[in-house]
């Protein structure tokens, strides 16, 4: 699928194909195009060009989707001024949902963990509490396709394990979830797949595991007893180098190096170090696995090493 605004192309020959019963994680820099890919996926952003099917059913140059889809772009919209409880009931009626019930607005905010608030008008809830509201309003008219902006936004811990168990307990339902999210932890404990979007264009699309074996070398951050022997050891280690410049991840640590290389001569370092006499105080990756593969192949690398 592919979208301009004016010069702007936000996608450019995207393809995404994701399975019934999927969590699938959408991922890249700001102004990457996910929220535009999300937005076509509500039938609020219409395609220029390709073709989008969704829940076995063809979606022409319209606005508008199969039923059974919900979710929200940017921030849910809400009345302010309603209850969190008012909030729903308001939405079910307005969209003529099977599920507005008294009792089933009340179950759905209790799932979510907003039953003690459900009385408060909506003016007053922080952004995690407002984001876990609209999950419940997505969750009126039992979705089969949800799709969500950065759900796990202004969560707290709590929260964000709460969202992720209704996510999980959803799929496990059968219901397809597609997510955007800037935090590679969240998808990594969430997703099945992930694409990862930079400049409007796929730059990977599959599971977690497998964007992690598309890292390559890494750089690891070493600490030792001996930072003057320790850098001639890695020296003297095949496929292995020192990174000049590139600032070890805790500020003001002088003594730690920066050595890049792949896994076998990190291996190989150690008995080397070991045999030296020189003790190892710390050997680890400089960011962890995913974001480094997200970095590289998002081409911020760089960026990220200034
Ligand atoms: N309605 C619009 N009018 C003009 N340009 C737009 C519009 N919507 C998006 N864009 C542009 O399209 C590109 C993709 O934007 P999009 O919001 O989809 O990215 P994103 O990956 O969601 O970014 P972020 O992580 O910052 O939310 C950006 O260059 C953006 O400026």
């Amino acid at each position: 699928m592919s979208k301009t605004f004016g010069e702007v192309i936000a996608l450019d020959g995207v393809d995404l194909d994701v399975a019934p019963g999927h969590i699938h994680g959408l991922v890249g820099p700001n102004g990457a195009g996910k929220t535009t890919l999300l937005g076509l996926l509500l039938g609020l952003v219409v395609a220029d060009g390709g073709t989008l099917e969704m829940l076995g059913a063809s979606v022409g140059r319209a606005f508008s989707v199969p039923g059974g889809v919900a979710g929200f772009v940017e921030g849910p919209g809400l009345y302010p001024t309603l209850t969190a409880r008012q909030n729903l009931a308001a939405l079910a009626s307005l969209r003529s949902e099977p599920t507005a019930r008294a009792a089933d607005v009340d179950a759905l905010l209790d799932r979510v963990g907003l039953l003690e608030v459900a009385g408060d008008a909506v003016r007053g809830f922080s952004l995690g509490m407002r984001q876990r509201l609209g999950l419940a309003a997505a969750l009126l008219g039992e979705p089969r396709l949800l799709v969500l902006d950065e759900p796990a936004n202004g969560l707290d811990p709590a929260g964000k394990r709460q969202v992720h168990e209704v996510l999980a307990g959803l799929a496990e339902a059968g219901t397809t979830v597609v997510l955007s999210s800037h935090r590679m932890d969240d998808l990594t404990a969430l997703c099945d797949e992930v694409t990862l979007l930079s400049t409007g264009r796929v730059v990977f699309s599959g599971p977690v595991a497998k964007l992690a074996a598309e890292s390559g070398d890494l750089d690891h951050r070493l600490v030792t007893s001996d930072p003057v022997g320790a850098r001639r050891v890695v020296d003297g280690t095949p496929s292995l180098s020192l990174v000049p410049g590139r600032r070890a991840q805790a500020p003001r640590d002088e003594q730690a190096l920066v050595v890049r290389g792949p896994e076998a001569a990190l291996d190989d370092l150690v008995g080397r170090l070991v045999g030296a006499g020189i003790a190892i105080r710390e050997l680890g990756p400089v960011v962890p696995l995913l974001e480094a593969a997200f970095l590289a192949l998002t081409g911020t690398d760089e960026e990220a090493a200034r």
